[in-house]
């Protein structure tokens, strides 16, 4: 579970971020953050990954103060959650097959299970005739299923993807949402997504938190309707 309470954020310039944000999400679900940009999106992504730390109250993630943790606990802190960006992020030198494998060897992962869950990997995110391929052979929506792949491949409970979509044209796009459907289904992972298109609000339906100048002024449990870009 996914919980943030009374959470205040500013940033060295002055600029509120966020503000007083209430917010639960229950394991399990498939959230969406939308807004304007500069209206705290990525701002809510980084207090829930660790990379930010609010000024004022609890980021609770999985029974984790995020915000309380020590520095030095917060590598493994994000080994239980996976991260997604709009750019995809692979090791270029690296197979598609390394690229995921090589997220499990540096958690220690025995080398026979990470071949057997790599493989499991690939073929969730249909990849497994791209195993021996290298990024750059590689269409932007393969190598986004390949990222997110990656990022699912140590079960996290929680998958954050901030514009996953954002480089996609509205077919790989698609693809996407579906993908990132069904590792919310088969793997039961909680899924929050940050995103401007307005074609896949619309089309997928999601819970929807809406954020404008640091408030949460939409929560609309059967999803929203974007008209903005
Ligand atoms: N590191 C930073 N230092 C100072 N101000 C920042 C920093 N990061 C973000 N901001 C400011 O905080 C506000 C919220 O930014 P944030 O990136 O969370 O918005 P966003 O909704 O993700 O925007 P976008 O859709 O453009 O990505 C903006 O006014 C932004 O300029």
């Amino acid at each position: 579970m996914i919980q943030l309470e009374n959470v205040s954020k500013s940033y060295k310039n002055g600029v509120h971020a966020l503000r007083n944000i209430n917010l639960t999400i229950e394991d399990g679900e498939f959230v969406y953050i939308i807004g304007p940009t500069g209206s705290g999106k990525s701002t809510l992504i980084k207090l829930l990954d660790g990379e930010e730390i609010p000024d004022e109250g609890d980021v609770i993630v999985n029974d984790v103060n995020v915000g309380k943790l020590k520095h030095s606990k917060v590598p493994y802190y994000r080994r239980n959650i996976g991260v997604v960006f709009q750019d995809f992020r692979l090791l270029p030198a690296l197979t598609i097959f390394e690229n995921i494998s090589f997220a499990l060897e540096v958690i220690g992962m025995d080398k026979r299970d990470i071949r057997r869950r790599v493989r499991e990997v690939l073929e969730l995110v249909s990849l497994s005739d791209k195993a021996r391929a290298f990024p750059n052979q590689l269409s932007g929506g393969q190598q986004q299923r390949a990222t997110i792949g990656r990022a699912i491949a140590n079960h996290p409970k929680v998958l954050i993807a901030d514009e996953p979509t954002g480089n996609l044209d509205p077919e790989m796009s698609k693809e996407i949402m579906e993908l990132l459907e069904k590792i919310n289904t088969v793997e039961q992972t909680t899924v929050v997504m940050v995103t401007h298109d307005s074609t896949l609000v619309n089309d997928f339906k999601k819970r929807t938190i809406s954020l404008e100048e640091g408030y949460i002024v939409a929560d609309m449990m059967k999803g929203g309707y974007l008209k903005y870009d």
